[in-house]
């Protein structure tokens, strides 16, 4: 009898061994890349006491741009810890769906405690930076019923066209001072004037001192520093302060009357009343304006783009027997409408909307959400996202023809200049509405030129980002009067 070999069963064994040892290494190579992969949104490189904050500082592109980039390459729903400050970060439209939209938008609807508004913002208790709770809640539904809700856009019509009517006028002297083509380089200043005084007139201007100068020149610093803080003065005995001559109630008189009812869930103070004045100058002014801005540096950049638009508004006035654009007739402009959406897709005034701060604890896709988390939504990201939008660089106003649908109002998520939900913006219709009918009767009395030597392609396209981000290098612009739709003065 023979007794086998002692090295056959070795052999085998070594064999089974490293094969086992093989297959257990690819597993786990495996295993991890794809622990890695899934979760790779959550690790972003981090510093000890800044945390992800040098990201962010230490880039040249600004901070809606960075945080895009960083998103692109690190998934949608990231965690940051910005200093001292939890934050996450949403950038795809399935994830702006969940958040602002119920159930989340509920948990995710207070703002942060931020040391600027509650310096500029009277103790934040404007609209915009006030925490969710019954102040925040008063305050938007009286600045909705009276001043702007849809149903309120007509009343202040008459305003809106007479500021806008100084502006056109302004520009047309200014054409014709040059021999009747090119103007002065000022369109930027005019249109931001132009709109600064629409939504002035909107919510009253002549208690701030009369003439424009004043409180452009406080708007412009309260932008520079986000508000003024030496305003002594009481607003009460205002009211009704109009030289005895009848006029309707306005928004001050509105804030007045209710502050002193008593009637009132949470009492409003003197404070309280310039706080929520100032937000709508703050919050309509230059967002409005950049818009317009942007728009008109679009247009120039497509010049068939901007020769198509003006067609349409020519047309429309040619057929509607009138000489200038009328407020009732805009829903003819559906061209001109796709452009305003395709600015706003590719230049959200507000790129990260405003920051939202948790309430309670919730969960977005598996995800915990701590109470006391910032939550920053980037519109900027979601305007430019590549598979809600195909070639999403490209200014394509024709991408919305026959799917006028799709809304900027904070209903579709695609597109959310806006933002949404509980905390979305309440002045959609108002900024619309004067952005639609500034950018109609530019479009229709002046034919536009850039300065001597600047092409198309080479208008400058960088941002400052700001309380609205608005154009590095202004727009400058020639305009010439256009002899068949001259402005002649008409309402
Ligand atoms: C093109 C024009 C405008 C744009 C793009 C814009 C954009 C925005 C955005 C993104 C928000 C934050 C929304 C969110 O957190 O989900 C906001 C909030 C707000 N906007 Fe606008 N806005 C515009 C015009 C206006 C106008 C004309 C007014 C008033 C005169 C206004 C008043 C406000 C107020 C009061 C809030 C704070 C709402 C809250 O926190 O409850 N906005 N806006």
């Amino acid at each position: 009898m023979t007794t086998p070999p002692l090295l056959q069963p070795t052999s085998v064994t070594l064999s089974v061994i490293s094969a086992t040892a093989v297959l257990f290494i690819i597993t786990f190579i495996y295993l991890n890349h794809r622990h890695r992969h899934r979760h790779r949104h959550r690790h972003l490189y981090r510093l000890p006491i800044v945390g992800h904050l040098h990201h962010i500082l230490l880039s040249r592109a600004p901070p809606h741009q960075t945080l895009a980039h960083i998103s692109a390459v690190h998934g949608p729903l990231l965690r940051l810890q910005l200093g001292q400050v939890p934050t996450v970060l949403l950038s795809s439209p399935g994830l702006a769906r969940l958040a602002l939209k119920s159930p989340l938008d509920h948990h995710l609807s207070s703002r942060p405690r931020l040391l600027s508004s509650h310096h500029l913002s009277f103790s934040s208790s404007d609209i915009t930076f006030s925490p969710s709770g019954p102040y925040w809640r008063q305050a938007r539904r009286l600045c909705l019923s009276h001043l702007l809700s849809p149903h309120q856009l007509p009343r202040f019509h008459h305003l809106r066209l007479q500021q806008l009517h100084r502006m056109i006028s302004g520009l047309a002297a200014a054409a014709a001072a040059a021999g009747g083509g090119g103007g002065g380089g000022y369109e930027r200043e005019a249109v931001r004037d132009g709109e600064r005084r629409a939504v002035r007139g909107g919510v009253r201007g002549e208690v701030f001192g009369g003439g424009g100068g004043r409180l452009a020149g406080v708007l412009e610093e309260t932008q520079r520093l986000f508000g003024g803080s030496a305003w002594g003065i009481s607003f009460r005995g205002w009211s009704g302060a109009s030289g005895g001559l009848e006029r309707e109630e306005d928004f001050l008189d509105v804030l007045l009357r209710v502050q002193m009812t008593g009637d009132l869930e949470v009492p409003i103070t003197d404070d309280n009343v310039k706080a929520l004045v100032l937000d709508m100058f703050v919050a309509g002014t230059d967002t409005t304006a950049t818009t317009l801005e942007w728009a008109m540096t679009e247009l120039m950049r497509h010049p068939t783009i901007l020769a198509k638009a003006q067609a349409e508004v020519r047309s429309m006035v040619t057929t509607s027997n009138t000489t200038t654009p009328q407020v009732s007739d805009l829903h003819h402009l559906k061209y001109m409408k796709a452009i305003i959406k395709e600015t706003l897709r590719l230049h959200p005034p507000a790129p990260l909307l405003v920051p939202r701060e948790s309430i309670s604890e919730c969960t977005i896709e598996g995800f915990k959400i701590p109470p006391k988390t910032r939550v920053l939504i980037n519109a900027y990201a979601i305007g430019r996202d590549p598979e809600t939008w195909p070639e999403p660089l490209e200014f394509k106003p024709e991408r919305f023809e026959g799917n006028e649908n799709i809304d900027v109002k904070g209903n579709e998520f695609d597109l959310i200049p806006f933002g949404g939900g509980r905390r979305g913006c309440p002045g959609y219709s108002f900024g619309l509405a004067t952005i639609e009918i500034a950018l109609a009767k530019l479009l229709c009395h002046f034919d536009w030129s850039l300065v001597d030597g600047v092409k198309p392609e080479d208008v400058d396209m960088s941002e400052i980002f700001g309380l609205a981000t608005r154009k590095k290098v202004p727009l400058v612009l020639v305009p010439s009067v256009n002899k068949e739709f001259e402005w002649k003065g008409e309402a």
